[in-house]
């Protein structure tokens, strides 16, 4: 363990200067006086960056705005009061003063604070899934033990349809049929033939959706099937210097043309990656809640113990022999039952 040694003088006026620079580089911070001001307003975060945020009025107006102080939590899906400034020669034309409770918070696993709020306010996370890349439950219940940790409910998608030949179809339907049965909706979609978008486009109508899963599942594809126009806003903002950077990696909340929003970014895609621990995997298997505590072993891995109340219930087809092993499969590569994760190590 190294000790902190003390600083010089000369690296204090250094730090100083820095501190001074990095003040003067500050985007704009335009002090309101509160006549300047409107009334307050409801609002929807569509982005935040930084100092700022875009705000959608409810009137649809699109404003960016600084954020008080005292707004200690802010992330793209809140929703909020702001006002609106008279003066309209700023690039900032508004302030936004308090955030209203949100219904679910969607976090990422933080080496600084533990967890960062990403997004707010979903209410439906699709799980992706495809015959090509080849279908995959183990994949799908990790998904569904993370959307269960957000208390979010997930929906199962299965996109590509148009290439299931009979006999993957067969196997692929009896799987989904065990989400079913435990009460999971599913959904079967093709971009290629269409077949399902128009139930997928009523689903989304009602709901603050993300979509997740494997790379090469078709969630871009769906999302240009969805909202068509959505690739070429993305390039001129990109093209408007300054904020091009911004669009690429913040969350942001789009519309459906059908009814319905859809938050999407490269952070919110690695839902699902996080770490998990065994209790939250457990918890993520809803099925397997009224065998919580039945184990003859307080600390039961599961795996093969003596007197596991799972694996009896498995045996006795109460739980699904497939859930199971795919649920010990998801505990062991947790490695030995301890935290994992890529952003701690
Ligand atoms: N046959 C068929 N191909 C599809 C369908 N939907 C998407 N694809 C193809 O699947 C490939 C991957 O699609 P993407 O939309 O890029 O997949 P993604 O899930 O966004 O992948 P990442 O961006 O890596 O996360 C592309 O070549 C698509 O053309 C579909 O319904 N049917
Ligand atoms: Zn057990």
């Amino acid at each position: 363990m190294s000790k902190l040694k003390k600083l010089t003088k000369g690296q204090t006026r250094r730090i100083k200067d820095n501190q001074a620079k990095k003040l003067r580089n500050k985007p704009e911070q335009v002090q309101w006086q509160d006549t300047e001001l409107g009334e307050p307003e409801n609002g929807t975060i569509l982005s935040r960056f930084g100092q700022h945020a875009d705000v959608e009025a409810e009137n649809g107006d699109c404003i960016r705005c600084n954020i008080r102080r005292g707004v200690k939590s802010l992330v793209c899906g809140d929703k909020v009061l702001w006002r609106r400034g008279k003066e309209t020669q700023h690039s900032i034309s508004g302030v936004i003063e308090a955030v209203h409770e949100r219904a679910s918070v969607l976090s990422r696993p933080d080496v600084y604070d533990g967890v960062k709020p990403i997004a707010a306010n979903i209410t439906q996370i699709l799980i992706v899934s495809s015959v090509l890349p080849a279908f995959n439950p183990d994949i799908i219940d990790r998904y569904l033990v993370a959307a269960e940790q957000t208390g979010i409910t997930p929906v199962i998608l299965l996109n590509k349809t148009d290439l299931l030949d009979e006999a993957s179809k067969a196997e692929i339907e009896q799987h989904l049929d065990i989400y079913r049965e435990i009460g999971y909706q599913v959904i079967y979609v093709s971009n290629e033939s269409q077949h399902g978008i128009e139930e997928l486009k009523k689903q989304l109508s009602e709901h603050t959706s993300i979509f997740v899963g494997q790379s090469g599942v078709g969630k871009s594809t769906l999302t240009n099937t969805l909202m068509p126009e959505l690739g070429l806003m993305t390039k001129i903002v990109s093209e408007n210097s300054g904020l091009g950077q911004h669009t690429t990696t913040v969350a942001r909340l789009y519309h459906f043309k059908q009814g319905g929003d859809l938050i999407d970014s490269p952070g919110i895609r690695e839902f699902g990656l996080w770490h998990l621990t065994p209790a939250e995997v457990y918890g993520g298997f809803i099925e397997f809640e009224d065998y919580l505590g039945g184990c003859r072993f307080r600390d039961c891995k599961h795996q093969n113990d003596p007197g596991c109340a799972l694996i009896a219930a498995g045996e006795e087809m109460k739980i699904h022999p497939k859930r199971l092993a795919s649920f010990q499969r998801i505990l062991a590569s947790l490695g030995d039952n301890k935290l994992t994760s890529r952003f701690n190590d």
